[in-house]
């Protein structure tokens, strides 16, 4: 078989695109015909009711999880080798609180300045590790190990090893559960900063909260399947309270694409 070299990314190259893309995992289908495609320097909010795949759409996107039918595409290539992976940050969803990981925040915030075959950092890796971690108000807890860090402050940590690749794409899976409502504005306005100067951003949101002024699109899904793509609905005022913390669309489930009358509802 010829290995044609791949060709360059064009400046309207989307950077994320999804044709069919369909994922089974222990036996069952997950995610049913999604075809998106995210465009360079777009803010895009992924929602959807718990278990709905928000998660396994990440995943898949970013190669954690095998893809059953259609092709994801990052970057113009293929999901392989030929992806330029130093370019993409991720920040999984939290951790628990008591992990085993024994390493401090510094450490885990410069792995994720490895990338590939390399296994040495980069020479200012320290400097550029220890900046990402008072981006999210964590530089005095540098040397801390990880597991004795709270959740909210562990989820920090993992935001900062995203940031410290100053990534073209970060992709980001409930990044603010967890976190102080300060914290949260602070790493939006970080979000803010790396959009402004020309990131594409994926994130996965229960609502859209401090998100809501950076959302240009939302995509939601429902049992698996894309039921909305276009402009991110409106929180319900009494529901948009601290405290409550189950959100989903309201789409008649039989009608796909019902477009801007969906609505977050948040219920107690
Ligand atoms: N490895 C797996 N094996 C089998 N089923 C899985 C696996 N991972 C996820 N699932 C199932 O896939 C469905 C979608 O899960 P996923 O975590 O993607 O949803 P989600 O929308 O991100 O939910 P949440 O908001 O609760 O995080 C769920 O029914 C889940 O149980």
């Amino acid at each position: 078989m010829s290995t044609a070299p791949a060709e360059p990314a064009r400046a309207d190259t989307p950077v994320i695109q999804v044709e069919g893309l369909g994922v089974a995992l222990g036996g069952q289908q997950i995610l049913s015909g999604i075809d998106v495609a995210v465009g360079p320097g777009e803010v895009v909010a992924l929602l959807g009711a718990n278990g709905s795949g928000k998660s396994t759409l990440v995943r898949a996107l970013l190669g954690i999880v095998p893809v059953d039918s259609g092709t994801v595409r990052l970057f113009g290539q293929p999901l392989g080798a030929g992806v330029p992976w130093k370019r993409v940050g991720y920040v999984p969803q939290r951790l628990p609180a008591a992990t085993g990981v024994p390493a401090n925040a510094i450490e885990v915030v410069t792995s994720g300045l490895l990338t590939g075959r390399r296994l040495r950092p980069p020479r200012d890796a320290r400097a550029r590790a220890q900046a990402a971690l008072e981006q999210v108000g964590m530089a005095d807890k540098a040397r801390r190990p990880v597991h004795e860090l709270s959740g909210g402050q562990q989820q920090r940590v993992l935001i900062a090893r995203a940031l410290v690749r100053s990534p073209d794409l970060l992709v980001l899976d409930e990044p603010t559960s967890g976190i102080d409502i300060p914290t949260q504005q602070t790493f939006v306005d970080t979000v803010q900063r790396l959009h402004a100067d020309g990131a594409t951003v994926l994130v996965i949101l229960h609502e859209l909260g401090p998100f809501a002024p950076l959302i240009q699109r939302a995509l939601v899904l429902r049992h698996g399947r894309l039921v909305h793509d276009g402009a991110p609905p409106h929180a319900r005022d009494e529901h948009a309270e601290p405290g409550h913390d189950h959100t989903h669309p309201h789409a008649d489930p039989e009608t796909p694409g019902a477009g801007p009358t969906i609505t977050i509802e948040v219920t107690p």
